[in-house]
Formats: C-alpha cells, sequence, structure tokens
C-alpha cells in the first residue's frame, strides 16, 4: 500500500514541526479560532499536500509558518520548531527576515498579484537571488536566466527583459515560480497555485514543480481543495476540517483506505471519481462557527451516520498504520462497525485486486 521512496522520506529528517497550534482573530470584538490544535511534522523532501473545503484553515495555517498572518490574527498557543526556532515566538519583522523567502517560500494562486506589473521580469527574479543569495549584477543575471529556462521558459534570455503582462497566465505562474525558487528556500508553500488556470496548464505546472523538487532540493506543501489535483504530485495527504487535521497519511493509505467520514465524503464528491449514472455525491450542510466552541468531532453535525459520542467528546488520533492517522471515533474497538460509502469500498476493491497504488 505505500511506495518506498514514500517510505525513505519519512524515515528522513524532519524539517518543521508543529504542536498543537491555536490561531484566532478578533473580529469586531468577537473572537474566531481558526485553527483548533493543529500538529504536523513535515519531512525532508516530502511533497504534503494540504486539502480540505473553503475556510477550513489551510491557508491560515500555512501562513503562520512565515509570519503572514492577517494583523487581527494571533497564535494563542503551540510551537513551530523550525531548524531550533519557534517561529510561533517570532514577533517582529526583524525575526521573520530570515526565514521568509530564505527558508520557507510561498507561492500564490494568482500570479497577477505577486508579479510587479512595471518590472522585467528577468529583473524580479534577478532581484530575488540578489536578496537571497550571496550574488550580485551579471552573475545573478546569468543565474536568473537558467531558473527562467528550468521553470520551462525559452528563450529565457530574450523573454527576461519582457514585462507581465506580455506572459499568458501559466507562464506566468511559472515565473513566480522562478521567484520563489531563486531565494533558495527550504520549503515551498504553493497555495492552490494552479487554481486560476485551465486543466491542461494545471497539469504542466504540476508536473514542473515536481521536477523542480529533485533539481532544487525542495520540500514542498501543496494547498487545495481538490484532492483530485494533487493525486499525482503528493507522497502525503493532510486532511483539513474546521482548524483540524482530522486525517493524515500517504496518498495511497488517504485514497485507498479513508478513515474519517469527512474524508469519505470529500472523496466521493471527485468527479474523477464518480460511479458511472450515479448521481456525485455533495457534502450538505455547512462547516461549523469558528466563532462558538466546537464540541465533539467537528463534523458529526453534517455527518449522517454520526455515533452519539461525536457529539460529545472530540475524538483523539488513532493509529492505522504507522504512517496513517484519524480523528475519528469510528476507529475506537468499542465503536459498531460503519462501512464507508460504496464508491470508497470500490476505491479499495480496485487497490486490492489491480494494485493501482503500487504501479
Ligand atoms: N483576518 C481574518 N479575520 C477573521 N477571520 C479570518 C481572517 N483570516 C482568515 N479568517 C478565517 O479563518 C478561517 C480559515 O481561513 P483560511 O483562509 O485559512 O481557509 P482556507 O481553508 O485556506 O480556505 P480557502 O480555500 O477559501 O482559502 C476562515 O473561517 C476564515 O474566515
Amino acid at each position: 500500500m505505500k511506495h518506498k521512496a514514500t517510505e525513505e522520506i519519512l524515515n528522513g529528517e524532519i524539517v518543521l514541526s508543529v504542536d498543537e497550534i491555536v490561531i484566532k482573530f478578533n473580529l469586531r470584538g468577537k473572537e474566531l479560532t481558526a485553527i483548533r490544535g493543529a500538529s504536523l511534522d513535515l519531512h525532508k523532501g516530502e511533497s504534503l499536500a494540504i486539502v480540505g473545503e473553503s475556510g477550513s484553515g489551510k491557508s491560515v495555517f500555512t501562513k503562520s509558518f512565515m509570519g503572514l498572518l492577517d494583523s487581527n490574527g494571533r497564535i494563542e498557543s503551540g510551537t513551530i520548531m523550525y531548524k531550533g526556532d519557534n517561529l510561533a515566538k517570532f514577533k517582529t519583522e526583524d525575526d521573520w527576515i530570515k526565514i521568509r523567502g530564505k527558508e520557507i517560500a510561498m507561492v500564490f494562486q494568482d500570479p497577477m498579484t505577486s508579479l510587479n506589473p512595471l518590472k522585467t521580469i528577468g529583473k524580479q527574479v534577478q532581484e530575488s537571488i540578489e536578496l537571497h543569495q550571496n550574488l550580485k549584477g551579471e552573475e545573478a543575471k546569468k543565474l536568473a536566466i537558467d531558473i527562467l529556462s528550468d521553470v520551462g521558459i525559452s528563450d529565457s534570455e530574450k523573454r527576461f527583459k519582457q514585462y507581465p503582462h506580455e506572459f499568458s497566465g501559466g507562464m506566468r505562474q511559472r515565473v513566480v515560480i522562478a521567484i520563489a525558487v531563486a531565494c533558495n528556500p527550504n520549503i515551498l508553500i504553493c497555495d492552490e497555485p494552479t487554481t486560476a488556470l485551465d486543466v491542461t496548464i494545471q497539469a504542466q505546472i504540476l508536473q514542473l514543480l515536481k521536477n523542480l523538487q529533485k533539481k532544487y532540493d525542495l520540500t514542498i506543501i501543496y494547498i487545495t481543495h481538490d484532492l483530485g489535483v494533487v493525486a499525482n504530485v503528493a507522497d502525503r495527504i493532510a486532511v483539513m476540517y474546521a482548524g483540524d487535521i482530522i486525517e493524515l497519511g500517504t496518498a495511497d493509505e488517504v485514497f485507498f483506505d479513508p478513515k474519517h467520514p469527512y474524508t469519505w465524503a470529500l472523496l466521493s464528491s471527485l468527479p474523477q471519481l464518480g460511479i458511472k449514472g450515479e448521481p456525485l455525491y455533495s457534502i450538505k450542510g455547512t462547516p461549523p462557527n469558528l466563532f462558538k466552541e466546537i464540541v465533539g468531532d467537528a463534523f458529526a453535525p453534517r455527518n449522517p451516520k454520526a455515533l452519539k459520542i461525536d457529539f460529545v467528546k472530540r475524538p483523539p488520533y488513532f493509529e492505522v498504520t504507522p504512517t496513517h492517522k484519524a480523528r475519528t471515533w469510528l476507529l475506537d474497538p468499542r465503536s459498531p462497525k460503519i462501512e464507508p460509502p460504496a464508491m470508497i469500498l470500490k476505491m479499495r476493491e480496485m487497490d486490492e485486486k489491480w494494485g493501482v497504488s503500487n504501479e
């Protein structure tokens, strides 16, 4: 069930360790808890996808690793350990300068907001190099041209002199990736990097990131609301719901043997996996109100098969394998046996029969 490469990664070094982080926002005098004690260890060289509906906390969680929370937000408790520093305690811009770009870089959804329309794209990549690597002038320019070709911009010497508006959406996203890579970061966070692009271009950008990961020795976090998008690029998947990671496992484990009812629902609503002739599943109800304290399993009110205890007590993590865990009472040996929906059973069957995950 597990790829060999993933196993090697998980035995390797932990580059970032988040423990029980709680993040709150103040909104018109009221307090909203966006992240409710989420924990995550990121392993060197892995691609980890964080998936979940809009508002589940994917962006807030990862922005806290770079000191990019909005000014009305704060980390209330928990730790974010990176190279011996607790980033959760960082206060000033001087602290963050050491981390942002240089150690952890981010690629956002909309390339137009990340690029300066008044500067040539080459200059923008070059400046990123000059700021973060010990190179200046012609040397930095030469490296910028090389990085532009690495991200798939042909004729990069000529295109160095062009402006963002002279590029298509996909090409602009490549430039944004070039700027991030030019900082020589350890960790690259890609926040919905392909949402604004059409499907073919999406696949090309994901393949590009996969290639760059090896060449530039990157650990990558993908943020997406679409599990289908990351199926081919993620080693591991963290499923987020109402500010917490409710299931974490290798991509194969989450796809073929999911345990949390929310993960079942997410997978069942994927158009790529729909059963022919049957209507596509859609998750009923709305996520919980984060202004209120959440009791029990946050997904319970939307889960038609929720247990009584789901409304009373927050489930702990139950370990499925050393790499797979989920916060659901269904994994408690005392729980009644509840079968996942037909589509999930079918996926499991396919995996057992054809070994789809081991290809
Ligand atoms: N500055 C802010 N003030 C108040 N609430 C905020 C602020 N920023 C984020 N939130 C809230 O925190 C929660 C998590 O938001 P977040 O943007 O991380 O979700 P997400 O999973 O990344 O969603 P999306 O896919 O839509 O970006 C949401 O309820 C959001 O409204």
